[in-house]
């Protein structure tokens, strides 16, 4: 299974990272000439016959990246392009922990120096993202959150309904773009959250246009500490299936809250935690618009080479 699709990119060096156990397959290419299939995306992050990854992330010169010179040629910083893909081969827009893990690859790779304090900018399909390096890891500003359905979500403070697997009722739901789309549901408690059948994609209705990343979230306990919020979350991300954490995800799921909660004192920083460690997410006035910085770690763990055989 997968054999030819390996084989054809024999010999190209990659790199395997994660953020908080949202694992990635990282492939740098300086000149832009890799064309990689969704079928070669499905094989490399195959989990039995390939390196094994939530996603594949290819780091490409922006100016190489067709559709997207434009953003080079207006954001001339915006050196590299972050290439997403999903473990099933489909595009996303954006990722947020994958941002960071391809910043921490740039460096770990020589492809730029970035000391302790320093940002970069990175090109994607989601726009053009500025990520800093911290002492223990990057904080990246996604930019604005935003409602997909507005209208509606003014009206109702929900605009779908989600039926996760096993369960007979659906439960109210609110979808949030990050650049890419989420829906995200509050559970009343942490049982509800660990039994959570996440193997299977909740339905969503309606969903957004090109469907969507799904996200449970419960307040944990105390709510409330060293002034930040904290939020327990699962996901199931869109192709892929439930991951141990998505840095959008978490980014819509404290939007999501805040939003419910738009009335009383608005909270400003967030703590998310999902299985695989925790987030910060804050919300920073900007002019006239409100931007989300997504913090956490970054690792790699191996490299290798792509073999024949
Ligand atoms: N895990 C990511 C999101 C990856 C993309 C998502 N599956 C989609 O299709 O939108 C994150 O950390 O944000």
């Amino acid at each position: 299974m997968y054999r030819s699709e390996l084989q054809q990119l024999a010999g190209q060096a990659f790199a395997k990272g994660h953020a908080t156990g949202n694992d990635f397959v990282l492939l740098a290419d300086p000149t832009g000439a890799l064309q990689i299939t969704a079928e070669q995306v499905a094989a490399l992050c195959h989990r039995h016959f390939g390196i094994g990854g939530d996603g594949l992330i290819r780091a490409v010169p922006t100016s190489q990246v067709s559709g997207y010179e434009q953003q080079f040629i207006e954001h001339p910083k915006a050196y590299w392009f972050m290439d997403y893909r999903n473990n099933d081969g489909s595009i996303a827009e954006m990722c947020g922990n994958g941002v960071r893990a391809f910043v921490h690859f740039l460096i770990a790779e020589g492809l730029v120096n970035l000391a302790v304090g320093q940002s970069l900018q990175i090109g994607s399909r989601a726009g053009v993202k500025e990520v800093t390096r911290l002492a223990d890891g990057y904080a990246a500003n996604l930019g604005p959150w935003g409602l997909i359905h507005e209208d509606q979500a003014a009206a109702d403070s929900v605009d779908s309904m989600v039926r996760p697997s096993g369960w007979e009722q659906a439960l109210p739901a609110l979808s949030i773009t990050m650049g890419n789309p989420h829906t995200v549901v509050a559970l009343p408690d942490q049982g509800m959250l660990e039994d959570l059948e996440l193997f299977v994609a909740p339905e969503v209705s309606p969903a957004p246009p090109h469907g969507t990343n799904v996200e449970f979230v419960v307040p944990a306990e105390p709510l409330i500490e060293d002034g930040r919020a904290r939020v327990k979350m699962r996901v199931h991300e869109r192709g892929v299936g439930e991951t141990l954490s998505c840095g959008t995800g978490a980014c819509a799921a404290a939007a999501a809250m805040r939003y419910w909660a738009r009335g009383t004192a608005l909270i400003n920083d967030w703590s998310v935690e999902v299985p695989g460690g925790t987030v910060g997410v804050a919300f920073l006035a900007n002019g006239d618009r409100e931007d989300t910085i997504l913090s956490g770690p970054a690792e790699l763990v191996a490299r290798g080479i792509i073999s024949r055989d």
